[in-house]
């Protein structure tokens, strides 16, 4: 089933970086279908990401609201808002602000499986294999974040995610602090764990050759509105 934002709107108030009564956005509509990656672009400050934390449940809108698996977020129950936060995962610019920069790998990955209850016994071959399908070898296991280079890390970061299972990212400009040639393996990794998984991806990005790479679908978003192109 698609994840949805449906008319969603949000101002913030007055400050030094937005004038009075500014809509971040405004009405804004966007569904997204699993197996199918929808690019989303914009000037600075245009509000992707706002929008992709309306989408993740991390921010409330004004107006609209968003709609997982036939029901809106608002007035969910806790075994269903469970069901989405497993099931909408997001991915940032920064993988070590998703981390805890002292915690092992091993620890980080099996403290998710603690949470979903997997069985101990189960953890090391379940590990083994999410490593393997973002291209680390065991041997990252023993080292801390911040004995990891940054490409490694946004591979730590999406087997952590992927451990979860989940039917969509949002990716937030997931590649942008790479260097180009680790960009470009981490981009083809995502294309193809999508291909693998069906997962469905929100994929916000500067760079107009990277969207086309990724999207299938591209939106634009200028002055609070969604341009959808073809
Ligand atoms: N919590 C907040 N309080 C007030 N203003 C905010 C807040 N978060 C974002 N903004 C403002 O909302 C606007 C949209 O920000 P947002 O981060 O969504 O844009 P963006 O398109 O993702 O930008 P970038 O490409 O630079 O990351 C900006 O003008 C920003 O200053």
């Amino acid at each position: 089933m698609p994840l949805k934002a449906e008319g969603i709107t949000v101002s913030y108030r007055p400050g030094i970086l937005s004038p009075p009564g500014r809509r971040i956005l405004d009405d804004v509509t966007l569904e997204l279908r699993q197996g199918e990656t929808y690019g989303l672009m914009g000037a600075s400050g245009s509000g992707k990401s706002t929008l992709s934390r309306v989408m993740a449940g991390l921010e409330t809108p004004r107006e609209g609201r968003v709609v997982y698996q036939g029901s809106p977020l608002k007035g969910m129950d806790r075994s269903a808002f469970a069901a989405f936060r497993r099931g909408v995962q997001v991915m940032f610019q920064d993988p070590t602000a998703a981390l805890n920069p002292k915690k092992p790998t091993a620890r980080s990955l099996s403290d998710v499986l603690r949470l979903i209850r997997v069985p101990a016994r189960e953890h090391s071959a379940v590990i083994k294999d999410a490593l393997d399908q973002v291209g680390l070898t065991p041997d990252v296991l023993a080292r801390t974040p911040t004995q990891l280079s940054g490409g490694q890390n946004q591979r730590l970061v999406l087997a952590r995610i992927l451990l979860l299972e989940p039917e969509y990212l949002l990716l937030d400009e997931p590649t942008s602090a790479l260097d180009v040639s680790v960009q470009a393996q981490i981009l083809r990794l995502l294309r193809d764990l999508r291909e693998d998984r069906g997962m469905g991806y929100l994929f916000i990005s500067h760079d107009r050759d990277v969207v086309g790479f990724m999207a299938d679908r591209v939106g634009v978003l200028r002055d609070g509105r969604l341009c959808e192109k073809e």
